[in-house]
């Protein structure tokens, strides 16, 4: 065993979530904190160069950015369909390093309806001030819900730079009647609008660039990478710290509070190790029973060659939010998203991303190296009505957990997807994409749109292909104490163990109508804010400075 590490607070992963809590924790001098992340620790200024480009893709080549993907983790996305990988980051930044930047709010109704399950101080209106602290919006950070000079900055390209999916969404959407919406992440809008980025100057910005390069220098934070969590010490109902391995050798991180950040598939694992779970010595919850997602449906657009983008083009600048009106649905329930390009893939087979080339999940479309990937309109529902499982394959912490995701199990979400798809064909049937697509596929395959011929059949589709959009959260679910639902209580304290907290996207009440970055890192603002005691959210930034790419 190595020498015990004490803190005051232990930070377990460094990613969305565990980047804000370790810069804001560390925001106060007499607080020794330990963040600890399973894979590499690396400065803003040794990104690799595919994780900067404005091609989010880029971020999951498999050569130059192995390091930052969990090797080996796969999930089943529904029941007609087996095993696949499941993409998420692993190094400081975490999925905020991999994935697509796209950077939208959740929406008022969200976090309204989170307050409703008992959540005290989660409606938007209490968390708007985090909102606006997070960010610094190039395009309306002068405006009364935006940030102007936090971490993380949004910007949205303008037309001119859009590609060739952006213009075809955006035209045939207009056409058929949807309203054009200048910002998503005001607090009303629908229809079409410029899909924002967390970019500066033409680079990805990650949270470690963000929130922990800013907040290095400081004594009283020590960050730990090749740190890998097995459980939680608990002794006499109480969290004193942490099982680790560092650089091969397990050892103890003795601290006064645990805070928990591994994200919704390592977060429940840790705790499920822990003996904190269904019917659990420790405390019995229900850890990784509430897990939810955006359900995913792909047609591949096949572009002409001349207009194929360049490999570093942003991948998308357009979508279109649209509320259905079917049973249960609310506002804006459903996304359609326009996707430039994919990277080629050099053998499809070979590819750790890509389980049935066939079938096409979306998850290939960032294998590959070089461009000349087909582009992509995505369907996804916002809201969902699924929940999947997650459950230890082994007490060993380097065998992956079990994950069913279960999406399309709810009638509901079959039933809108459904219609989305019909709704997707009369987009692209429209005239709008024939000037830059020459073939529009159901697959990878290349099979054509006119095989989705009946609801049968697209049904079938679906449930053969359906994917999943990195959205996982909810399997921590946060929520009232007497809600038989919940794990941790509205500031993000685990029932029945004293100094232990999640603080990531498994905590989430619900998937929010939005992609989950952003939604991510607010709930890190809040809930620091509950862990230190402070009120004004406005007054505690502490000289995070906006940091930018490389
Ligand atoms: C491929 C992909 C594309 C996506 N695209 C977008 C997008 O464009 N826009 C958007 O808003 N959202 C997107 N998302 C979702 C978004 O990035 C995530 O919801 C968000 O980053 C989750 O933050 P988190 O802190 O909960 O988890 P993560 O950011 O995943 O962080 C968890 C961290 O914990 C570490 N860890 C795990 N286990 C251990 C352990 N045992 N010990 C120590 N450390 C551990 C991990 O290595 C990781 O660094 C995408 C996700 C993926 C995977």
């Amino acid at each position: 065993m190595g020498k015990v590490i004490e803190a005051d607070w232990v930070v377990v992963g460094g990613g969305s979530a565990g980047c804000v809590l370790a810069a804001r924790l560390s925001g106060d001098p007499t607080q020794e904190v330990v963040l600890l992340e399973a894979g590499p620790d690396w400065r803003s200024a040794e990104a690799p160069p595919e994780m900067r480009s404005m091609n989010g893709w880029r971020a999951l080549d498999e050569t130059a950015c192995a390091p930052f993907q969990w090797p080996g983790l796969e999930s089943r996305r529904s029941s007609a369909q087996e095993r696949r990988p499941h993409v998420r980051g692993r190094g400081l930044g975490g999925s905020s390093s991999v994935n697509g930047m796209i950077a939208i709010r959740a929406l008022p109704g969200d976090y309204d309806s989170w307050a409703s399950y008992g959540c005290p101080g989660w409606s938007y209106e209490e968390m708007l001030p985090y909102l606006r602290r997070m960010e610094s919006d190039a395009d309306f950070g002068d405006r009364p819900h935006h940030g102007a000079d936090g971490p993380i900055p949004v910007q949205r390209l303008g037309r001119e730079a859009w590609g060739p999916a952006d213009h075809a969404l955006a035209e045939a959407a207009l056409d058929i009647g949807h309203a054009w919406c200048d910002d998503h992440n005001g607090p009303t809008g629908t229809g079409v609008s410029p899909y924002g980025s967390n970019a500066r100057d033409g680079a990805r910005v990650t949270v470690n660039d963000g929130y922990l390069e800013p907040a290095r220098q400081r004594p009283n934070l020590r960050i730990v990478g090749d740190a890998t969590v097995d459980q939680v010490i608990v002794e006499g109902g109480r969290a004193v710290g942490v099982r680790v391995r560092v650089e091969g050798t397990w050892t103890q991180v003795r601290a006064a509070r645990v805070v928990l950040c591994a994200g919704a598939v390592h977060s429940p694992s840790i705790l499920l190790r822990s003996g904190i779970g269904p019917g659990g010595p420790v405390a019995s919850l229900p850890v990784g029973e509430g897990m939810q997602e955006h359900p995913l449906a792909l047609f591949w657009l096949h572009q002409r060659p001349e207009a194929r983008p360049g490999l570093d083009e942003r991948q998308t600048n357009c979508c279109l939010r649209y509320s259905s009106r079917l049973a249960g649905a609310s506002e804006n329930d459903m996304m359609i998203v326009s996707i430039n390009q994919t990277l080629a893939l050099p053998d499809m087979n070979d590819s750790h991303l890509v389980a049935d080339g066939a079938r096409g999940t979306w998850g290939g479309a960032g294998g590959g190296h070089a461009s000349g990937g087909p582009g992509l309109l995505c369907l996804w529902a916002n809201q969902e009505f699924s929940r999947g499982t997650l459950r230890l394959a082994s007490p060993d912490p380097d065998v992956h957990p079990v994950i069913e995701q279960n999406l399309l199990n709810d009638p509901g979400d079959l039933t809108r997807m459904r219609d989305g798809v019909h709704r997707c064909l009369e987009l692209v049937r429209s005239g709008s994409f024939d000037a830059a697509f020459e073939h529009i596929a159901v697959n990878l395959a290349g099979t054509g749109i006119d095989a989705l011929t009946d609801d049968t059949t697209i049904d079938r589709w679906l449930l053969e292909t359906i994917g999943d959009t990195g959205h996982i959260c909810g399997t921590c679910r946060m929520s009232a104490p007497d809600d038989p639902r919940a794990v941790v209580d509205p500031a993000g304290r685990v029932l029945g163990v004293e100094g232990l907290w999640v603080a990531d996207a498994s905590v989430f009440p619900e998937v929010p109508r939005a992609n989950t970055n952003l939604p991510t890192i607010a709930a890190a603002e809040r809930l620091a804010d509950l862990m230190t005691g402070r009120t004004n959210p406005i007054a505690a930034v502490e000289g995070l400075a906006v940091q930018g790419g490389s």
